[in-house]
């Protein structure tokens, strides 16, 4: 469990992190999503200790990371500046961390097998493609067998066969009963693989949701409906917490808070002709955005094309 109170950090002028109040729980994976410079990154570091918080306080299973007297068995963390030396084999690697926090060598092996890394562990780190760097460093997170597991953005870069790859890991770990935190930028990868999200908008804590509440948060599923009594249909639908909107006239009508299903059915019931019955999920990409829009950091502008002199 991960527990963050009023966690704020500022470099000078700049508060990167801002009065961050969140519970990550075990048993399920909770993403950790915000635009670029959201602060997602500062708050992980500031979760290992790897920069102290400028005021409030953040704990892995009820002690700050300090505290803990063997922290690789607490958490395991992959972050997104990851050293490691080049020169050195990924067995080396792990076997040198292993060494150094009481671990035997038999855990080596085993996240080595976890991990996919076998046929390259003997080989120098350096010569690693973006993916075997990205499963050495979740080795090396795995490595203590620890209760909770924090990697920052583990699919960037990563082809299809590593995102899948990732995302079956977390879901594996999550029903081991781990505390897993997932950061991204990508609410459609969030979507699919985490249960709880915390988002986050320059350091602010923007929602503790789930995907489930956001997308009905989002306004829910739109149905379109085009009748033979668009008029007769509109009344017959009417009710609390149903919005229907269309032009008077038309035959077409737009409409949240009903499933494609119930609005067929009052439609037959009543005889009237549809024509058309489409329903539209709500984009959880366009959900993350509206609640994040204030919250960017760098829009994009678009320059006007110079003349050609
Ligand atoms: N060491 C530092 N000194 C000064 N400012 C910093 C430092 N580290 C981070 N920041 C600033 O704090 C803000 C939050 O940065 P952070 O890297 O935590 O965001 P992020 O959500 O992880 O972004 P990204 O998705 O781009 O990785 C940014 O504006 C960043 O420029």
């Amino acid at each position: 469990m991960i527990e963050a109170r009023q966690l704020t950090k500022r470099y000078g002028e700049k508060t990167a992190v801002d009065g961050l109040d969140f519970t990550v729980r075990p048993g399920a994976v909770t993403g950790f999503l915000g635009p670029n410079g959201a602060g997602k990154s500062t708050t992980m570091r500031m979760i290992v200790g790897l920069d102290a918080p400028t005021s409030g306080t953040v704990t892995v299973g009820g002690r700050r990371y300090a505290e803990h007297t063997s922290p690789l068995q607490e958490v395991g963390a992959l972050l997104e500046a990851k050293s490691i030396h080049p020169g050195r084999t990924a067995f080396d690697h792990l076997m040198a961390l292993a060494y150094t926090h009481g671990i035997p060598k038999r855990r080596v092996h085993e996240v080595i097998e976890q991990t996919g890394l076998q046929s390259v562990a003997r080989k120098r780190s350096g010569a690693f493609s973006l993916g075997m760097g990205q499963r050495l460093g979740i080795a090396a997170a795995l490595l203590g067998d620890p209760a909770t597991v924090m990697l920052d953005e583990p699919v960037n870069g990563l082809d299809p066969e590593g995102v899948l790859w990732i995302r079956n890991l977390l879901t594996q770990l999550a029903a081991e009963g781990r505390t897993v935190f997932v950061s991204s930028h990508l609410m459609s990868e969030m979507a699919l693989v985490a249960e709880h999200l915390i988002i986050v908008g320059r350091g602010r804590l923007l929602a503790d949701t789930t995907v489930e509440t956001l997308v009905r948060d989002a306004g829910g599923d739109t149905v379109t409906v085009a009748s033979a009594d668009s008029a007769r249909l509109r009344d017959l639908l009417n009710g609390p917490g149903i919005l229907i909107t269309g032009q008077p006239g038309s035959e077409h009508l737009s409409v949240t808070g009903l499933s494609g299903r119930q609005i067929g059915t009052v439609a037959a019931e009543h005889g009237i002709a549809l024509y058309e019955l489409t329903q539209h999920r709500v984009s959880l990409e366009e959900a993350f955005m509206s609640l994040t829009r204030e919250s960017v950091e760098y829009h994009a502008s678009i320059q006007p094309a110079r003349s050609a002199a």
